[in-house]
């Protein structure tokens, strides 16, 4: 009989995939349909978030070996589309094949890779074929599953009843012509601030901080020279060693702030409500958790930092996108980000790297505190002597939170940086 699916348990690390989930958590817009969100790779290069799309690209490139494999067409396709997906409360599919419209019909190949695990992170959901086996997919995560796009491969989604169900969703051509990767080549040479061709003088030296001699431009020793006693004070977190010239600051902001799309892109309005306008929520509001009820309107990004107990003051039309603080519960936290979406990208990455979910925390339980509770302790409990020293970690949210987002970002921008003329000479996007 001729193949048509496969299920591959354990294909991706838990550490990838709750880098992935980090990645949905701080840039994903709501979807095509009632409680989806999605993070598209060029959703995050539109957003100066381009350094992001790092974390997916042998991951990508795993799946696509693994399809042609198992479909018998080494190098004979392309990805169609790359995309982060979460469904949350509500969300679901009836019986359908992925190639069931005419704008569809390019999608060959589809791979499912479940980024999180059935009734730990979320309830109901199941993936179900109509015929053969397997007739249940439970989904968990690192498990990817393959099959062909058409109706061979009818399917249906359960609906989620709680929680977030999070995916990465690949689909696969054989025609060129719907090729993800060129299209993505062409929007990263356009978006990359240090790669037009208008670059300065100090973004030079920032590409040669970033890329050593990859990129041909000439050391300016004595440039740096200026520039580094310049910034004497400044720490851009790296060493001394690897970063001897500190660029401008608004070089650095160039790379790492991310660029909010327009406010409707986060904006999950009441499926009745037809043309109400955004309501004006304040920080009190309660955002527990963001699992939606259907009598709400919210702003993503707002729901997503309260739910790890951080809160704004805003105008939804107009200050989002401004410098914005915070507040941790009802305390004022000094350190002013360049927008919301700044804010939430340095709070998910901190919740992700410090957080209370699977492998991680159960490793380094011991060695890291979470932040919860530690800041916890900051504002209620414990001596005044102890709340000083752990105010001194924890709200100096700059050194403790911002930096390491920004040092993270550094590194897959230089890894970006080195691979985009490699990709840009062959048209498309690999790792090796
Ligand atoms: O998330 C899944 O398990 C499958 C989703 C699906 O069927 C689709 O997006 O077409
Ligand atoms: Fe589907």
């Amino acid at each position: 009989m001729e193949r048509k699916r496969l299920l591959l348990p354990g294909f991706i690390s838990p550490e990838l995939c709750e880098e992935l989930v980090f990645v949905h958590k701080s840039c994903g817009v709501v979807g095509y349909r009632p409680h989806v969100f999605s993070t598209t790779l060029s959703h995050l290069v539109a957003t100066n978030s381009a350094a992001l799309i790092m974390p997916f690209i042998a991951l990508r490139e795993r799946v696509k070996e693994a399809v042609e494999e198992f479909f018998d067409c080494e190098f004979e396709l392309f990805v169609e589309f790359t995309g982060l997906i979460s469904w949350t409360t509500g969300a679901n599919i009836g019986w359908h094949s992925d190639d069931n419209r005419d704008y569809l019909r390019q999608r060959h190949f589809s791979a499912v890779c479940y980024l999180n695990t059935y009734e730990q992170d979320f309830h109901g959901g199941l993936f179900h074929f109509q015929d053969g086996q397997p007739a249940t997919v439970v989904p968990a995560l690192g498990t990817v599953l393959i099959y062909s796009a058409d109706a061979t491969n009818i399917h249906s989604v359960d609906e989620v009843v709680d929680g977030e169900r999070v995916t990465m969703a690949l689909w696969f051509t054989r025609d060129q012509a719907h090729d993800e990767d060129k299209k993505l080549i062409d929007q990263l040479m356009n978006a990359m601030p240090l790669l037009r061709k208008e670059k300065d003088d100090s973004s030079d030296s920032l590409m040669n901080d970033l890329c050593g001699e990859n990129y041909g431009i000439a050391p300016q020793p004595s440039q740096e020279k200026e520039e580094s006693e310049g910034n004497a004070d400044k720490d851009f977190t790296m060493t001394p060693k690897q970063f001897q010239s500190a660029p401008g600051d608004a070089i650095l902001r160039d790379y790492f702030v991310p660029a909010p799309a327009s406010t409707n892109m986060y904006w999950v309005t009441k499926s009745e409500t037809v043309s109400s306008a955004p309501r004006n929520v304040g920080c009190e509001t309660a955002y527990e958790t963001i699992t939606p009820n259907s009598n709400q309107e919210y702003d993503v990004r707002v729901k997503r930092l309260a739910t790890l107990g951080f809160h704004c003051d805003y105008e939804p039309d107009s200050m989002l996108e401004k410098p914005l603080k915070l507040k941790y519960h009802h305390q004022c936290i000094a350190y002013e980000f360049a927008n919301i979406l700044h804010a939430l990208q340095v709070v998910q990455f901190h919740e992700w790297r410090t957080c209370n979910s699977s492998s991680m925390c159960n490793k380094n339980q011991h060695e890291v505190k979470n932040q919860h509770e530690v800041m916890d302790m900051v504002f209620d409990h414990g001596p005044l002597k102890n709340q000083h020293e752990v105010m001194d970690m924890v709200l100096d949210i700059e050194r403790t939170m911002v930096k390491p987002w920004e040092e993270y970002m550094r590194a897959l921008s230089k890894d970006l940086l080195q691979m985009l003329p490699a990709w840009q000479n062959t048209g498309s996007i690999f790792t090796r």
